[in-house]
């Protein structure tokens, strides 16, 4: 659980995560706000969709008001057309149609001018259509009165024709009471003046044909009249009411006209508000996806650049980096000119830095070490010098003393004898007095030399500078008859150089040695072992030098063998 923990904190503290939360929220907003874009549209859109339906109505009411006054105009002619011609009790006029057209009317309000012109136009046909309508409706029922008096006489005239001629008329009269009431009936339908007049005189001849005949004439005469009295203010009439009917048609074509302009006009604002309902409507569709696929191309095009600029340069960045700390280096990137390369340059100064600063401590640490050896070898050298004799280069007297405590301390541990050889060159006070100083510290020389070649590849020995001319040498885990062939083998080895000494005995330079052995056990001591070989060293120089004393061997010291 801790090390989940630890892991997704570490994905929400990264830039990456981040920012690419950071991109999802700047989305869900873009989303919310094109949704309330979307809505706000919608409703615009309605509201234009409300409008031009509006206008639509409007138009239909344009529409309906033209087609009511149609039906009016129809149906007065219709009933002015019907066979009997004659006008209803009510009138030529449908009074509900009359209702409905106002109804419809007062329904339409001029919404601008040019519709208030359209409307004034149609308020100043309606009234002369209606006055004109009204007219008719008189000339009608003037036309209806003659017509009724027309017909009673035309029911007289057919009467008279049917009435059989008293049996004393002569034949001559009876013909020409015939023509005169076929004349009548002829002029009856006669719709023209001219035919009329011509009908007259020929009646009005027939009946001077029966001047002879005053019965006949009697009877036809006031037909004649009336018949020509009434059909002329007939025909007047009927002219009057088709003239009427023409007028109202006229005023009926100019109202619907007027009423169709309005209906076109109306039409007309309806289809652009149409026309800009949809138009607006495509053009914020336009926009909004435009402006969609703007925005997320912007956002994919930032979440590119975010995730290949900044994150993954980052990230390579810190494995980089990481990569150093941990000792495994890898190539540094530094190309560009942003604050990343920046950083990845700075990183590879640091590095470089870093590089340079290790290079020179292992370098520093190596010349160290160089100095250490050459101090080592110095302190070696200097640890050899402090223990050695500069002139005879064998061990001095302060090494001497020192070794000299270490071997009695080994010997006792080992219960070994210890063995202690002390040599002094013969004369050698004439020797230097003879040759020089210079000359005794090479004769010096010669005798340590040829001291420690005899002895250099014993184990366990020591060949020192005692002080002056005198050598000492120390020999563990030896002999009394092993350490005095080794101190006799030494006085041999100086005098085998042959130095000459002319003041000595032998003519050359000679050594006297003296020898003690002891076995290291507490009582006795290293003073006394030092002692002994003087004693033996003063007793060989008393006893003519050149030799090798020792004292007589204790039966308490025996060789024990070397592990
Ligand atoms: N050239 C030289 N002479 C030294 C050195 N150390 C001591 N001597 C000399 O050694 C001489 C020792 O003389 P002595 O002690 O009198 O003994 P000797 O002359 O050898 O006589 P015996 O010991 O009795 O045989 C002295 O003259 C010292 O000056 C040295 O380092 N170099």
């Amino acid at each position: 659980m801790g090390h989940l923990g630890r892991f997704s904190g570490k994905i929400i503290r990264s830039i990456g995560f981040r920012l690419t939360l950071f991109l999802v929220i700047g989305l869900a907003l873009y989303l919310v706000m094109a949704a309330l874009s979307i809505q706000a549209l919608v409703q615009q859109t309605d509201g234009l969709k409300e409008l031009s339906g509006l206008h639509y109505e409007r138009a239909l009411t344009a529409a309906e008001l033209s087609r009511d006054a149609e039906v009016i105009a129809a149906q007065t002619f219709e009933s002015i057309l019907s066979t009997n011609r004659s006008v209803s009790q009510e009138g030529a006029i449908d009074q509900d149609l009359m209702e409905l057209y106002h109804y419809v009317r007062k329904q339409l309000t001029a919404t601008n001018e040019e519709e208030q012109g359209y409307l004034d136009e149609i308020d100043l046909w309606q009234k002369p259509f209606f006055a004109s309508l009204e007219k008719l409706a008189q000339r009608m029922e003037e036309e209806r009165l003659l017509m009724g008096q027309e017909q009673a006489l035309l029911n007289q005239l057919q009467s008279a024709a049917q009435e059989r001629p008293p049996g004393t008329a002569p034949l001559k009269a009876q013909l020409i009471s015939q023509q005169v009431i076929s004349t009548l009936l002829i002029a009856l339908k006669s719709e023209r003046n001219g035919q009329l007049h011509r009908l007259q005189r020929s009646a009005e001849s027939s009946l001077e044909q029966l001047v002879d005949y005053p019965k006949q004439l009697a009877k036809l005469q006031p037909l004649v009249s009336r018949t020509f009295e009434l059909r002329r203010p007939v025909i007047l009439s009927h002219r009057a009411t088709l003239a009427s009917a023409r007028k109202s048609r006229l005023y009926s074509q100019r109202l619907t006209t007027s009423g169709y302009n309005y209906f076109q006009s109306l039409k007309k604002t309806a289809h652009h508000a149409a026309k800009a309902y949809e138009a607006s409507a495509q053009q914020a569709v336009i926009v909004v996806g435009v402006f969609s696929i703007v925005f997320l191309s912007s956002i994919l095009a930032m979440v590119i650049f975010i995730r290949r600029q900044l994150v993954e340069r980052l990230n390579h960045l810190s494995d980089v980096m990481s990569a150093h700390v941990a000792g495994s280096p890898r190539k540094i990137p530094t190309n560009g000119d942003d604050e990343i390369s920046v950083i990845g340059q700075a990183f590879e100064v640091f590095v470089d830095a870093r590089n340079t600063a290790e290079q020179r401590l292992n370098q520093a640490q190596e010349e160290t070490e160089q100095a250490n050896q050459q101090l080592r070898k110095l302190n070696r050298q200097l640890l050899v010098l402090s223990e050695t004799d500069p002139l005879t280069e064998v061990a001095n007297r302060r090494y001497f003393d020192q070794k000299l405590q270490d071997y009695w301390q080994m010997c006792m541990n080992l219960e070994q004898p210890l063995a202690l050889i002390m040599c002094d060159i013969d004369h050698f006070k004439t020797y230097n007095d003879r040759f020089g100083h210079q000359a005794g510290d090479l004769c010096l020389k010669k005798v340590a030399s040829a001291l420690d070649k005899t002895v250099h590849r014993l184990s366990d020995t020591l060949l020192g500078r005692y002080g002056g001319e005198e050598f000492i040498l120390l020999q563990a885990n030896t002999s009394q008859e092993q350490i005095y062939e080794l101190a006799e083998t030494m006085r041999q080895a100086v005098a085998k150089m042959q130095l000459k000494h002319p003041d000595s005995e032998q003519g050359i330079i000679t050594l006297s040695l003296g020898i003690a052995v002891l076995l290291p056990d507490g009582k006795n001591s290293v003073d006394q072992l030092i002692r002994i070989a003087d004693d033996m060293l003063y007793k060989a120089k008393d006893q003519g030098r050149n030799c090798t004393l020792q004292t007589v061997p204790s039966e308490d010291i025996k060789l024990r063998p070397s592990d």
